[in-house]
């Protein structure tokens, strides 16, 4: 079993200090995390710090998976090389790895990544000529082709289609349950969150505010504290909770 624990984390950018004391307990896997807050609330800088590319103090506590398993997708996956699809993706597998020459096992890992998120018909295109929800799901299929057991995925439905968002939030939620991999996504949409994800990790203002089962940390209060905005949690007729907006407080209030 995998799990991530942060205890007294710093993250920091040179002097400016985003979190002073990150502390969560330990975060195990199997199943989708995910990371909310309000914009600039820090879920990316986290991340950073996660991932090892940020300083500061505390401890990052992985158990189960090395660092060398841990794969950090950021929010901006511009990817300009002269590539194509093929070639990124193997590019991506065969970082971190000596030789440039191919296994057999690895020539599948990248068949099955991309028949998985349904882009083999991309292979061949050049990464230039794509769109930004196929870069979205290159993207991925870079992140998880080496099949890690720690997955952190900032925005990973932002430019895709509804379809294609179910498609990604199922194949995470069937990748984290066969390899039992601790996968984090940052999300903004919550009604993605109730459906997708079992634990929520919610940040403000460089602070971990809260953590524990999606649906219990999904309160009006919770979402009137992280987001100003009044709303309920009721259950469809299919008998799944959906969350309603009833509106945005009023400044001050
Ligand atoms: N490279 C940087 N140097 C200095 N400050 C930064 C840097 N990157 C981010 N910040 C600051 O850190 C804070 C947290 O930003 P971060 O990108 O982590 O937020 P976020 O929760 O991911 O936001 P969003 O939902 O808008 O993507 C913000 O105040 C931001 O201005």
């Amino acid at each position: 079993m995998v799990t991530l624990e942060l205890d007294r984390v710093e993250a920091r950018y040179g002097r400016k200090i985003i979190y002073t004391d990150a502390t969560t307990p330990a975060i195990s896997g199997g199943h989708l995390t995910a990371l909310i807050g309000p914009n600039a609330a820090g879920k990316s800088t986290l991340f950073r710090r996660i991932a090892g590319q940020l300083a500061g103090s505390g401890q990052v506590r992985i158990t189960g998976a090395d660092r060398d398993d841990l794969r950090y997708m950021p929010q901006d996956t511009a990817i300009s090389a002269a590539l194509s699809v093929y070639e990124a993706v193997i590019l991506a597998l065969k970082q971190g790895r000596s030789g440039w020459r191919l296994s057999a096992g690895e020539l599948a890992a990248v068949d099955a990544i991309l028949t998985r998120l349904k882009i083999t018909a991309l292979a061949e295109r050049q990464l230039a000529e794509l769109s930004g929800g196929q870069r979205q799901l290159i993207s991925i299929a870079q992140t998880l082709v080496s099949r890690p057991r720690l997955v952190l995925m900032d925005e990973p439905t932002s430019a895709l289609d509804l379809y294609r968002q179910y498609e990604v939030l199922e194949l995470l939620r069937s990748y984290a349950a066969e390899t039992g991999a601790v996968v984090v996504l940052a999300l903004h949409d919550l009604n993605q969150v109730m459906r997708s994800c079992t634990t929520t990790i919610a940040v403000a203002e460089g602070r971990v505010v809260a953590v524990g089962p999606t649906l219990e940390v999904l309160s009006p209060a919770l979402i009137r504290r992280l987001y100003a905005i009044e709303s309920r949690v009721e259950t469809c007729s299919r008998g799944c909770p959906m969350m309603i907006v009833d509106g945005a407080l009023e400044q001050g209030t």
